[in-house]
């Protein structure tokens, strides 16, 4: 297993109160497979791709039953391991590849503080990442790079040292959608070659469905379904995962209003005992307001409400 997590929670400490970013998250990547989290803006997606590498603020308390990354118990790391880890182990892919550069070294020299290689090795990382004039990028600055050339870069360098785990948080946000498909193709065709796992957070759900095995959709800091792709896309269990598949724009068709969702997502900080969707749940019943739902099992994964296996008990209810 590359990932095994149980039960993670964090917490922000703000002026006002603690928020709580994630609340009992869980789930398990193995080797090579490759994992999308899909969910609205501030459910939680990159606090938890930051959570693994140990990248927070001091701001954040990270509670957790099982926190593993290659076997290694994250949260109880040196300074020092969690730099091997950060090293050896996982790459970080993010949206904006000029803010992942440094603007005041060429991209030979930054190469080669990952791995010290000759020009020539340099030359033939960057071709792997469909680079036609390696040489140039070589001896170019960050800002003399498109931004596309500059994510394959960053790309090109993140898996140098053959991580087992990338975590690719929203990687071609930022490219026009001409660049996207290539350089989401390259991305994983990359992992493939060298094994390494994908854990993918988009708001991009086509691209989800396209490239990743297994699904997990987040909602107010929890997950709220997990699924293989296919079963999620054909079944979504949790009202929620409805709605966004509802509500994404490649979904609808030519001259149909886009579906929004309507209301917000509960603010984060107050603990609550009942499904922090139900003010939104078109489907919503009195029992969703008395409990908090945990995970049911579901075909190809698992949901979080009551009433994900059957609507004849909602009725029954
Ligand atoms: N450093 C921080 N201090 C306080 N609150 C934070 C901090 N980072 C994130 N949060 C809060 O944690 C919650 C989850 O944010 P996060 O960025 O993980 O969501 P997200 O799903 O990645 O959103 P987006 O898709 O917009 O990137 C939000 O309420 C956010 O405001």
């Amino acid at each position: 297993m590359i990932v095994e997590i149980k039960d993670l929670s964090v917490r922000f400490s703000t002026g006002r109160a603690a928020l709580q970013a994630l609340d009992c998250v869980s789930f398990t990547i193995e080797p090579g497979a490759r994992i999308g989290f899909v969910g609205e803006s501030g459910s939680g997606k990159s606090t938890l791709a930051n959570t693994l590498g140990r990248l927070l603020p001091t701001s954040a308390t990270i509670e957790a039953t099982t926190f593993a990354i290659d076997g290694q118990a994250v949260p109880q790391l040196s300074s020092r391991e969690l730099r091997h880890l950060r090293r050896d182990a996982i790459a970080y892919i993010f949206q904006d590849p000029m803010a992942a550069l440094d603007p005041t070294m060429a991209i030979a020299g930054q190469m080669r503080l990952i791995l010290k290689e000759d020009d020539a090795s340099l030359s033939g990382r960057l071709e792997g990442v469909g680079i036609r004039n390696p040489q140039r990028v070589l001896s170019s600055y960050p800002h003399q790079l498109s931004g596309g050339m500059a994510q394959r870069v960053t790309i090109a360098m993140a898996l140098m040292r053959r991580p087992r785990l990338l975590i690719a948080d929203e990687p071609t946000a930022a490219l026009d959608a001409s660049l996207k498909r290539e350089v989401m193709d390259l991305l994983f065709a990359r992992c493939a070659e060298i094994g390494a796992a994908v854990l993918f957070v988009s708001h991009d759900l086509p691209l989800v469905r396209h490239y990743c095995d297994r699904i997990c959709v987040m909602y107010a800091g929890r997950i709220v379904e997990e699924r293989e792709t296919a079963a999620l896309f054909a079944n979504p269990a949790h009202p929620y995962s409805r709605a966004l598949l509802g509500a994404e724009p490649g979904a609808a068709k030519f001259g149909e209003r886009l579906v929004a969702i309507p209301g917000v997502p509960p603010a984060l900080y107050e603990p609550t005992n009942q499904c922090a969707f139900a003010p939104r749940c078109p489907d919503v019943h009195v029992t969703c307001s008395r409990h908090r739902p945990e995970d049911l099992t579901v075909d190809g994964g698992c949901a979080k409400c009551l009433f994900a296996n059957a609507s004849e008990l909602r009725e029954q209810a």
